[in-house]
């Protein structure tokens, strides 16, 4: 006799197939933008690679601060950190557009990529080769402010995701969604771009306390004119997005990275 459960079998491709009942899951499956399998591999790396490096900065550094190969170690626990939290920021408040991609891994283009390879290896082959060279621009104060930069920008970006939740976006939006509210609360109360405003300060502060005085100049002089343009683009389509409100918006709040209005 056939029971109930066995009628409503149905073979896996139907079930995942386009409009099968379970289609809605098929995001979820590996090679899906949502894949479960990936997001559970790369939280499990980011959060190994964090643990480890923070322990060997740590031990390096205790042992002996003059010992400069603390320093990839620590690049490596800030970075990792800043990806999980991409990540973890969009799971907790914007699950709409939480996706693999939204880990910035390997989807943030090549600039990126090579910038953060040229600050890695900048530390280290000054650290080996040219110590004298790097003690001389890493004095402990500005490592200090460094350190200071690199606690307040990762928070304000990880906070104003948050706080914006779903009308945050990694792809700036040229279309209004209709749920897209204008953020005026929260840390955008005072900054109107408080992820970048994050971003900016975080990203110089690592390599000042890297003791980088080459990637401090480049990373400074190329994030600034990145989000120059970036920011000047976004408020267009916001001013057409939010009109009236939006300029009344702008002109309250502050950007907050240098010459940037
Ligand atoms: C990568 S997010 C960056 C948001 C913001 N510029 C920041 O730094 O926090 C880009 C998206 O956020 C949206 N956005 C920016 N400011 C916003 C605001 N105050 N309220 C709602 N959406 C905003 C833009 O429309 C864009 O699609």
């Amino acid at each position: 006799m056939e029971t109930d459960s066995e009628d409503t079998e149905l073979s896996s491709s139907d079930q995942l197939g386009p409009g099968g009942p379970l289609a809605i899951y098929s995001d979820l499956l590996p090679n899906g933008k949502r894949s479960l399998s990936a997001i559970a591999r790369n939280a499990f790396i980011l959060g190994l690679v964090f643990g480890c490096s923070l322990l060997s900065c740590i031990i390096l550094f205790t042992q002996s601060p003059s010992n400069r190969f603390w320093r990839p170690f620590f690049f490596l626990s800030t970075l990792s950190s800043f990806h999980y939290l991409e990540f973890w920021t969009h799971a907790y408040a914007n699950v709409p557009n939480a996706e693999v991609s939204s880990f910035l891994l390997f989807t943030n283009g090549k600039a990126y990529q090579a910038s953060h390879l040229s600050a890695f290896l900048e530390t280290v082959i000054t650290a080996w080769f040219f110590p004298d060279w790097q003690d001389h621009f890493s004095r402990p104060a500005l490592q200090i402010l460094g350190l200071a930069c690199v606690i307040i920008g990762q928070t304000v970006r990880s906070v104003a995701m948050v706080q914006a939740g779903t009308n945050f976006n990694h792809i700036v939006q040229s279309k209004k969604k209709e749920t897209h509210m204008l953020v005026t609360y929260g840390v955008y109360a005072w900054l109107r771009h408080p992820s970048y405003f994050g971003f900016f300060w975080y990203a110089v502060g690592t390599q000042l306390v890297l003791g980088n005085l080459l990637c401090t100049i480049a990373f400074s002089g190329v994030l600034w004119a990145f989000f120059n343009h970036r920011i000047k683009q976004e408020e267009k389509f916001l001013t057409n997005f939010f009109g009236k409100d939006y300029t009344a918006y702008k002109a309250s709040t502050l950007v907050g990275i240098p010459f940037i209005r």
